[in-house]
Order: C-alpha cells, then sequence, then structure tokens
C-alpha cells in the first residue's frame, strides 16, 4: 500500500510501537525524528534533530510522539515543514487548541489521537478526533492509524479525553494483572519460571479468548465460574463493591484528573 510521505516526530515507546506495527504491513515512515531512537537506518531515514531533515523532504503527514511537556519547544523547531501537513498527535492532555497556538500560524490540520502500544504487534486501539478533515483525509488517516490496529473516531475531544485512561493507559492495567498473578503464584508456592509461564499465558490466552469468540466478557467470565466452585470465591473478593469496582472507578477518575493538571 502507498501512503503520503510521513514524518514521526518521537520515536519513544509509542512512537516505536508505532513504527514497529507500521514496518510490519510495509509502511514505514520517511523519516523518523528522535536523539535517541535506534531503528536501523533502512527503509525509513532517522535524524537526530529537525536540522538534519533532508532538504526537500516534505511530509504530508507529520506523526507527534513526544512527552507532552516537549510539544511547543517541539512544534516550533517543526515549523518549516509545518505548512499543507496533516498533524496527528498522539499526546495526552495537549488540546488542538494548544497545538494551534503551537504551529504558529501554519497551513496545517490537527487530528488529536490516542493510540496504545499493542499497536507494535497490530492489536493497537487508537482514539481519534479532528474537526479539521475533508472525507479524504479523514479516510487517509483511518488507513494509516487502522494498519496498527482498531480505530475509534470520536465526535470531541472531551470524549478522547475520556477514553484516555481506559484504552490509552489500559495495558499498563492488564500487565499489572499479569505481574500481581506472577507473584502470587510464586507466594503460593510455583517455582519462578511456572509462575511467569502460567501467569503470562493465562493473561495472553484471555486476551486471544475474548478476541476471538463473539461472547460478551461477562460471559467468558461466567463461563469460568462453576457455580459454589473455586473462581466464585475469588471473584466474591474482587467484585466486592469496595474492591475492584471501587479501585477501576477512581483509578480512571486519578487519571482523567492528572490529564487536566497537564493540560493546564
Ligand atoms: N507510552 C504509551 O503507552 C503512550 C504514550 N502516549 C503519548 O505518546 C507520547 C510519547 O510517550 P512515550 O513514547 O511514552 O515517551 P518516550 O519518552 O518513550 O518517547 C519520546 C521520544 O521522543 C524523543 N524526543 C522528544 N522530543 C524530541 C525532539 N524535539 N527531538 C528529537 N527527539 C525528541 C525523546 O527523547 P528524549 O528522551 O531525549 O527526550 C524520546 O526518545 C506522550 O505524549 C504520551 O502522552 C499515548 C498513548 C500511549
Ligand atoms: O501515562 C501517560 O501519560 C501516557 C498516556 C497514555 C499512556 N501513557
Amino acid at each position: 500500500m502507498s501512503l503520503p510521505s510521513l514524518l514521526l516526530v518521537g520515536c519513544g515507546k509509542m512512537g516505536g510501537a508505532l513504527w514497529q506495527g507500521w514496518l510490519e504491513e510495509g509502511l514505514a515512515p520517511s523519516v523518523i525524528l528522535d536523539r535517541r531512537c535506534e531503528a536501523p537506518p533502512a527503509p525509513h531515514r532517522v535524524v537526530r534533530s529537525p536540522s538534519e531533515i533532508p532538504r526537500g523532504f516534505k511530509p504530508d503527514i507529520i506523526i507527534l510522539a513526544v512527552k507532552p511537556a516537549g510539544m511547543e519547544e517541539t512544534m516550533a523547531s517543526l515549523r518549516p515543514v509545518l505548512d499543507d501537513t496533516i498533524v496527528i498527535s498522539m499526546l495526552a492532555a495537549r488540546t488542538i487548541e494548544s497545538l494551534r497556538a503551537a504551529s504558529d500560524g501554519a497551513r496545517t490540520k490537527i487530528v488529536r489521537a490516542m493510540p496504545n502500544t499493542p499497536a507494535s504487534i497490530g492489536k493497537g486501539v487508537t482514539g481519534v478526533c479532528s474537526t479539521d478533515l475533508n472525507e479524504d483525509e479523514r479516510k487517509l488517516c483511518t488507513t494509516l492509524l487502522s494498519a496498527v490496529g482498531d480505530v475509534a473516531w470520536v465526535e470531541s475531544e472531551a470524549l478522547l479525553e475520556a477514553l484516555t485512561p481506559i484504552s490509552g493507559c489500559g495495558p499498563a492495567y492488564v500487565f499489572l494483572l499479569a505481574e500481581l498473578l506472577e507473584k502470587e503464584a510464586l507466594r503460593v508456592g510455583l517455582p519462578p519460571d511456572t509462575a511467569r509461564l502460567i501467569a503470562r499465558g493465562t493473561v495472553s490466552g484471555a486476551g486471544a479468548l475474548l478476541e476471538a469468540s463473539p461472547e460478551e466478557s461477562e460471559t467468558l467470565r461466567k463461563n469460568v465460574t462453576s457455580p459454589n466452585g473455586v473462581t466464585a470465591k475469588a471473584l466474591e473478593a474482587m467484585m466486592a463493591p469496595e474492591a475492584w469496582p471501587a479501585t477501576m472507578t477512581k483509578a480512571i477518575d486519578a487519571a482523567m484528573a492528572r490529564a487536566r493538571e497537564m493540560a493546564s
């Protein structure tokens, strides 16, 4: 598939995950700008600073994946290549308005997106929002983002902010579950190799079943829970109102509050 020329700015945890996912699909960015990126130089070009962007290189789409606090500085350094581009910002908590202000009057369309790291294996979920794009540009962004997983366009930035603690942060909660299961496996006496194998295998197997099955997650949970059996006892502890349900609400609220702090 051929795509417009792509400049990936920031190739760390998230930018690197997108890059890996795109590479698998044969959609490598033309140029990657990152001070540390260790990506092999072909088929794309890796540069360490905007001054090293090849003369004459004209990106159509710029993927911004730097830390939120570095947004203004990065946008200012990109000003020479910003005109007539679509900037897709992956930054948490930075509004379209702030990105537009940082673009210093450039003729650029701004898209705000919230991906997640399973993009590196084509299993990401990306929320997207923009009011700047025409139909073709929207399709183009969908093509690019759907190469690394599912894409959900949302109507407003408020909704993008609402999905950030669910899907953007969500993989961390699942990895924490794997960590905790492994610790419990060790605590109840399993050898380390076995503890690791069964904890990771359980989380990844359940995720794969969830993906493959048409059933609701609730049904899949109930399928494991034999009446009056052992799972029921474990879930009684986890599903008590003050346990996981309350913790999850508290966690999502805390993440949203932090995003509001970072935006101000
Ligand atoms: N990690 C995740 O799971 C997710 C992250 N995001 C968003 O993605 C963005 C990036 O996060 P993450 O990948 O975790 O961060 P990282 O710090 O891992 O990656 C950012 C990379 O960009 C480099 N960089 C920053 N500014 C410049 C610059 N001006 N010139 C060259 N290189 C630069 C950084 O180098 P250096 O370290 O030297 O500054 C670093 O290598 C954040 O805004 C975050 O909100 C969104 C969804 C999920
Ligand atoms: O933790 C963060 O701020 C970023 C945004 C979503 C996932 N990581």
